[in-house]
């Protein structure tokens, strides 16, 4: 076992894509990048909160055409979900989200409804009940709809695909038939860099070819990315925006709201999380023999409340009827486990155990974005650094140790009280 002082040396095979001298460019490029981005937070201040009626009106009706009109968020009590939620109230949106709260809690709505000073509304319902949607798109004027809602995790999904087509494929599928019978025509969908598989050149931008993907999870993102495609292709009233996120990470700079994972963590931040707080006992590093910096995979970490702004933007970007366009969110900058794993502990002021073991299935060594697209069409720049993405992290973990609790009997009254 490795404390995170420790050198590692670098182990190498001759049968990876990426040379050293490829990593020394990677080097140097997020050198350039890192300094061009502005690591001015994002906190939401009083004078923000304050302002916000006056803009909320000018806010909505710019998007929606409506001041009664709702963005629908599929999946917003979870990680992803709940920070965008937050920002659409605060950019003055009105939001109604719908959650199975198979993968998460009222309380993250909760508290996001304290953080914006402003109240949501929301129904339990499952994209693959249409007896519950169908409620839904009844009761609100929904103008577009943010779908986060699936099952994620890389892992599992290769251990019980049928659950992953069937939930994250067939459950959009209804959805979309539903959006279509209510005249709901916009979307702006969760997709992943994992569409990509290994691409050929790095960063990867949008015109890359996608796949082959290597897990199930990946491959309902695409075939529903595809689905999508042909929807926008076959009548042009649809319009969609697909989100390829990176490596999400971090949480909200008030450590109020966070990501809360059930069970033993499948993806790296939340594992490193569970480590610091002594809740496992060292990091497992998934492949020390990559052909990368120090042999450990490399990606492209991205703050939670950075795509939460990218959602935002790409509702702006509907109102001008793009058809269905794609768009990589991530900083550009790739960071390997282990440089990750120092990162965590700068933030949190203690040593990290990690152990180097052997490759996890369905992995691919390296992969960055290229935002550049983002950047010029939607007006979005990431605004934090992997720095402030670990400090964000260890504010929420130290602050919320086990994660959301569950509500009381009267938060949760309160809440469905305020909700329906
Ligand atoms: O316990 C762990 C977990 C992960 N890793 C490594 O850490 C890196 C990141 O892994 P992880 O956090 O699991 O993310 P990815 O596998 O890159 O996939 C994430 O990023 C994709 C976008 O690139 C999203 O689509 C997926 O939902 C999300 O899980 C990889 O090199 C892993 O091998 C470890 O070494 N140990």
């Amino acid at each position: 076992m490795h404390l995170i002082e420790t050198t590692v040396t670098t182990v190498t095979t001759n049968n990876h894509i990426f040379s050293k001298q490829h990593c020394q460019v990677l080097q140097n490029k997020r050198q350039t990048i890192e300094n061009s981005i502005n690591i001015s937070t994002c906190e939401p201040n009083e004078t923000r909160m304050e302002n916000l009626d006056n803009n909320s009106v000018k806010k909505l009706s710019e998007v929606t055409n409506s001041q009664d009109g709702y963005v629908l968020v599929t999946g917003g009590a979870g990680y992803i979900g709940s920070h965008t939620v937050l920002e659409l109230l605060l950019n003055g949106y009105n939001v109604v989200v719908i959650d199975n709260l198979s993968n998460s809690c009222e309380e993250s709505l909760i508290r996001v409804q304290k953080l914006a000073r402003r109240p949501l509304k929301f129904h339990h319902a499952d994209i693959l009940d249409e007896k519950t949607l169908i409620p839904v798109f009844e009761k609100y004027n929904i103008c577009a709809v943010l779908h986060f809602a699936a099952l994620k995790a890389v892992g599992e999904s290769t251990k019980i695909p049928l659950n992953y087509y069937w939930n994250n494929v067939t459950g959009s599928l209804n959805l979309f038939k539903i959006m279509e019978r209510f005249g709901v025509y916009n979307i702006v969908f969760s997709s992943s860099a994992t569409v990509y598989g290994q691409p050929d050149t790095i960063p990867v931008n949008e015109k890359c070819s996608l796949g082959p993907v290597t897990n199930p999870y990946g491959k309902t993102k695409l075939f529903i990315e595809e689905a999508i495609r042909d929807m926008c292709t076959a009548n042009d009233k649809w319009n969609a925006v697909l989100l390829r996120y990176f490596n999400p990470t971090g949480a909200h700079p008030s450590g109020v709201i966070g990501e809360n994972p059930r069970g033993i963590p499948n993806n790296l931040m939340p594992y490193v999380s569970q480590v610091v707080q002594g809740r496992l006992p060292f990091v497992n590093i998934f492949g020390g023999d990559y052909e990368t910096v120090d042999g450990t995979g490399i990606r492209d970490y991205i703050h939670v409340c950075d795509l939460a702004t990218g959602h935002v933007a790409a509702l702006r970007k509907l109102k001008t009827k793009p058809g269905c366009v794609a768009y990589n969110l991530g900083t550009g900058v790739g960071y390997s486990v282990i440089e990750i794993i120092q990162a965590m502990s700068r933030a949190c002021g203690k040593k990290i155990p990690y152990k180097i073991s052997k490759r996890r299935p369905g992995d691919i060594s390296v992969i960055t974005a290229d935002a550049s697209l983002a950047n010029i069409e939607l007006g979005w720049y990431p605004k934090y650094n992997l720095d402030q993405m670990c400090q964000d992290l260890w504010r929420w973990i130290d602050s919320n140790p086990l994660g959301y609790p569950e509500p009381s009997n009267e938060s949760k009254q309160n809440f469905l009280k305020m909700s329906s």
